[in-house]
């Protein structure tokens, strides 16, 4: 028999929050990053809110779960990031109904640059960040900035969520089950520029491979409202919840890590907004969603050589222009 393994240092920010909620538990418990795991669970929130964080605590102790080894709320981010394994970076201002996105920006980005600072002071060279609140892409390059004595590739932000909704898309309009959809890309911002790509996706029909546009065979419909569905949800779902998607924002985090944690199945790939190697024209070091194959000692490379049509490169380039326009803000609001 192997010896146990060593716990690692999750930390999860925003932790009194709704994403919260709904990521605690399958962390906790193994999900993500194997249910032979321990856990150690750093949860930071800001000072207001540690008298709720004490009862989301009292819930998970509540919950008995043999991985967690312990739990560690605080509103001090150089505590929390001390030895981190992991960060997830949630803990943001979510927009509201009327909100406009600059406003979120000017609020947030300021979060990621203490965090960043605190990162590079007391994490792991090793860290694996995945940052969350919005604008999530341009917060990833603001904490990855501020943190120089980690390496780059170290800083991710989530598109999965993305991902997830236009896998559910397609998978209904096929009549099968959204994990028989491969290989959709979500393309730059987590915005309503992001252009969601099935071009290189296929679907498995009777354990065969199908190109999503021969299964689907609507090109208008996967060229017009397919996009501007993924592009809007979650404002739709803001406009319907008159709060912001949590529990599917939960779950993408945990495919994200547990993807990034154990490596992507062979022939397949994930999208995540990375750091640009320059790939596909894209800025260096913006953070933009790729495709990404991951190992299973848990690096990552974006997926190369895809040909991209006119459609592609236009839509790709305005979502890059926006996130160019969202950096240098950024860097204003951060100076
Ligand atoms: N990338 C995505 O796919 C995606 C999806 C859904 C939501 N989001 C974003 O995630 C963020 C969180 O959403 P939510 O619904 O959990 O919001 P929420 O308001 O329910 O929770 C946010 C929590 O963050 C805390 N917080 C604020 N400033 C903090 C700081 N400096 N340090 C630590 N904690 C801090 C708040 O006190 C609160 O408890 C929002 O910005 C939202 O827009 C992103
Ligand atoms: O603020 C938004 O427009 C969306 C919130 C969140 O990022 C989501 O995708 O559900």
């Amino acid at each position: 028999m192997s010896a146990p393994k060593a716990p690692i240092r999750v930390v999860i920010t925003g932790a009194a929050g709704q994403i919260a909620y709904s990521l605690l538990y399958p962390v906790a418990k193994g999900d993500v990053f194997g249910h032979d795991q321990p856990i150690v669970l750093v949860l930071l929130d800001i000072e207001v809110m540690l008298g709720v964080l004490k009862g989301v605590v009292m819930e998970l102790v509540d919950c008995a779960l043999p991985l967690l080894r312990e739990i560690i709320p605080t509103a001090d981010p150089n505590e929390a990031f001390e030895g981190a394994d992991v960060a997830i970076l949630v803990g943001a201002m979510p927009r509201k109904e009327g909100m406009e996105r600059k406003d979120l920006l000017k609020a947030n980005v300021k979060i990621f640059k203490v965090q960043g600072e605190a990162l590079d002071k007391h994490a792991k060279k090793s860290v694996k960040v995945v940052v969350v609140g919005n604008p999530a892409n341009t917060n990833a390059f603001i904490c990855k900035k501020y943190a120089p004595s980690i390496a780059p590739e170290n800083f991710t932000c989530l598109t999965r969520l993305d991902q997830s909704r236009a896998q559910s898309q397609v998978a209904s309009r096929v009549h099968i089950s959204a994990q028989d959809v491969h290989n959709i890309i979500i393309w730059g911002n987590h915005s309503s520029t992001q252009f969601p790509d099935v071009s290189h996706g296929c679907v498995l029909l009777n354990g065969q491979k199908v190109k999503i546009m021969d299964a689907v065979k609507d090109e208008a419909w996967l060229k017009g409202a397919f996009i501007s569905t993924v592009q809007k949800r979650g404002a739709e779902v803001i406009a319907a919840r008159k709060l912001s998607s949590a529990l599917s924002a939960a779950k993408a985090i945990c495919d994200h890590l547990h993807d990034w944690w154990f490596g992507t199945p062979e022939g397949r790939w994930v999208s995540m907004g990375v750091p640009s190697d320059g790939s596909y024209g894209v800025e260096k070091g913006l953070i933009f969603s790729f495709p990404v194959v991951i190992k299973p000692n848990k690096t990552y490379s974006i997926v190369t050589g895809l040909e991209l049509d006119a459609f592609a490169k236009e839509k790709i380039c305005a979502t890059q222009k926006e996130l160019i326009e969202e950096r240098d803000q950024a860097l204003e609001a951060c100076a």
